[in-house]
């Protein structure tokens, strides 16, 4: 360890810097930034095309989103444990990203409907085709989106010095605005893609375009973080940290219950059980973990409650009026608004709201913050809920109007004027109907009807879908809400998980915060399936109910938590250690230092003396 870490003092000292900053950062950003991008702009148009191309229902698409999702915040164990005890960050990267983007070409090509469209009608003729490969694609972007996911934060963290503690914090708040920053372009930019009609033999919505342009950028991606090969200073693998884990725990739990017997003298903490067996800093600082992940347990309710802006937020978004005068809004380019709002409110919150909160005299701790965030994420879902009235209401009256009644009501209604052309050799005819935002309409043509003449009047027409009257802009309030809970509560989140976490399990505790995410989708999965409530609002309620009461006992749990110093508690056990240590031992490890830095400074002269001679 001590070899190791000269040799990253050394590694560090000799790296290209720009302005203070290591030069390998920027190829990580960078790399996080267009990974970022092909994951959510993949993410962004993937409920419509399980509804819209898939031809499923809500229920089902609500579903298999969610599992995808979670899929992808199990993952981040499995590409700990690959990159801690055999591959290193490095190499899992390289490897998961290539799986990742392998997945989403396998999506791009599942959207081409003429592959299997024989009859040419624009509709697939084999679907089970087109599922089977989009659930391969999905399976293999979930493993690489989730295995590299505690790799690259940590990777990136490893690039500093321990002087550079201030850059370091800095990298990691850029690398929020990065994610946020790459998101946000591809929710623009595929619901864009999605819309366009493409096709060889039929013009469809183009669903292969908006994933093959994530799946580019993945590409894009991983070309990036190879290019930056040379300048990346690569920890070696620590060995299984996971497996010493669960093993120092299994063995604390059967020594405690083979010595259940009262003539045993108990033990301040469980976990001192392991101690016939394990060190004792590798103890303290389970228990160090245990401690936080105990505090995580309500935690995944606040994703729950967080990832259905994807799902049940853009469905809701399917109903609403996106005419914003100008501009036409696609109901998936609503979750747009949480990355801009989360680029604004970061810097607002970091350098007015919480320096402000600290002058009034409030220690707004992290805890608090979180407690916060988990109400405000609750309150957006109660205006989630208000909004779904809002469009029931406006579904019911349609049903008792027809069209120019309508018209009559609600004046303001945006209406689409369309002329359609029937022709039939040199005869042709027109007619033009309105049309509002959302609706779908069925015409009857007369099989007597004679073209060349005006057709307006014989053809009739039916309405299919009513015309959607309440806006999508309604739907800013419960963003707003939402991305501000989001900021006190998964920024902050990830802060305190890595200051509370030991040195060698920093990312395991991260592993453990993103799998409050998984679980917090299998509860969308949970609570959907056996509520079944009938009416959508009465969902959102009971969702924001469930999180006010997770949001109580988390914050009576956040009440009684100590605040640690890992580094601190970590070098008491090693003066301890060390104080135990005999002379020779000693001796011969102060030998290996001074050996060790003669040979450092050696190749560092050497080193100089190549750049003065290359001079
Ligand atoms: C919160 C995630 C677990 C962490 C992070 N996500 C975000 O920062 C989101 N605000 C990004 C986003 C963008 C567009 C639509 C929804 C969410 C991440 O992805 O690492």
């Amino acid at each position: 360890q001590l070899k190791d870490r000269l040799y990253k003092c050394h590694f560090i000292k000799q790296s290209k810097e720009v302005c203070g900053y290591p030069l390998s950062i920027f190829f990580i950003v960078v790399n996080e930034f267009c990974e970022r991008f092909s994951y959510y702009g993949m993410r962004a148009v993937l409920v419509l095309y399980f509804k819209y191309f898939l031809r499923w229902d809500d229920d089902l698409a609500t579903s298999i989103y969610h599992t995808f999702v979670a899929l992808c915040y199990l993952t981040p164990i499995l590409g700990a444990i690959v990159a801690d005890s055999w591959l290193g960050k490095f190499k899992t990267i390289i490897y998961l990203s290539i799986v990742y983007a392998i997945g989403q070409v396998a999506m791009a090509v599942s959207a081409i409907h003429d592959i299997t469209d024989t009859d040419r009608d624009g509709t697939p003729n084999n679907m089970t085709f087109h599922v089977v490969l989009s659930m391969v694609g999905l399976f293999l972007i979930a493993l690489g989106t989730g295995g590299i996911k505690p790799c690259v934060a940590a990777f990136g963290g490893d690039q500093f010095g321990d002087h550079q503690e201030r850059q370091r914090r800095t990298f990691f708040s850029v690398f929020y605005l990065c994610i946020n920053g790459g998101s946000l372009l591809s929710t623009i930019i595929t619901p864009i893609l999605r819309a366009q009609n493409c096709g060889i033999y039929s013009k469809q919505k183009c669903y292969s375009l908006a994933f093959g342009v994530p799946a580019a950028l993945m590409v894009v991606a991983l070309v990036v973080f190879i290019v930056g090969s040379g300048m990346y200073y690569k920890a070696k693998p620590e060995g299984n940290i996971m497996g010493d884990v669960c093993k120092c725990i299994g063995f604390a739990i059967s020594n405690r219950y083979k010595h259940r017997s009262k003539q045993y003298p108990s033990r301040e903490h469980w976990m001192d059980w392991a101690e016939d067996k394990y060190d004792k800093l590798l103890i303290a600082q389970i228990k160090m973990v245990l401690k936080v992940l105990f505090l995580y347990i309500p935690l995944p309710m606040f994703w729950t409650l967080f990832d259905q802006k994807g799902s049940r937020w853009t469905l809701q978004a399917t109903t609403m009026d996106g005419n914003f005068g100008a501009i036409v809004i696609q109901p998936d380019q609503m979750q747009t608004v949480n990355p801009i709002l989360i680029l604004t409110l970061v810097p607002i919150m970091d350098s007015v709201i919480y320096p402000l909160i600290k002058k009034c005299g409030l220690n707004f701790t992290p805890l608090k913050r979180m407690t916060v965030g988990m109400f405000l994420a609750a309150l957006a879902f109660v205006c989630a809920a208000v909004v779904q009235i809002e469009i029931d209401v406006s579904r019911k009256h349609l049903t008792y109007f027809n069209l120019t009644q309508f018209l009559k009501i609600f004046p303001f209604l945006i209406i689409i004027r369309a002329t359609f052309f029937l022709q039939s050799g040199q005869l042709s005819c027109a007619f033009s109907r309105d049309f509002g935002f959302g609706s779908s309409y069925t015409f009857f043509i007369p099989s007597t009807l004679s073209l060349g003449s005006n057709c307006q009047e014989s053809i009739t027409g039916a309405e299919d879908i009513k015309p959607n009257s309440v806006h999508m802009a309604l739907q800013v309030p419960q963003y707003f809400f939402i991305t501000a809970g989001e900021v006190m509560f998964s920024v902050t989140g990830l802060e305190f998980s890595y200051s509370q976490a030991p040195s060698n399990m920093k990312a395991v505790l991260q592993a453990g915060w993103l799998l409050t995410v998984a679980i917090g989708n299998f509860i969308v999965l949970i609570v959907a399936e056996v509520a079944k409530l009938p009416k959508q609002w009465t969902e959102y309620v009971l969702f924001a109910s469930l999180l006010l009461c997770v949001c109580i006992i988390f914050s009576i749990m956040a009440y009684f938590y100590t605040y640690i110093d890992p580094t601190e508690i970590e070098a008491k056990f090693r003066r301890n250690v060390g104080d135990d240590d005999d002379d020779k031992n000693d001796k011969q490890r102060k030998l290996e230092m001074e050996m060790m830095k003669r040979d450092l400074d050696r190749s560092d002269d050497e080193h100089y003396k190549g750049k003065q001679t290359k001079m």
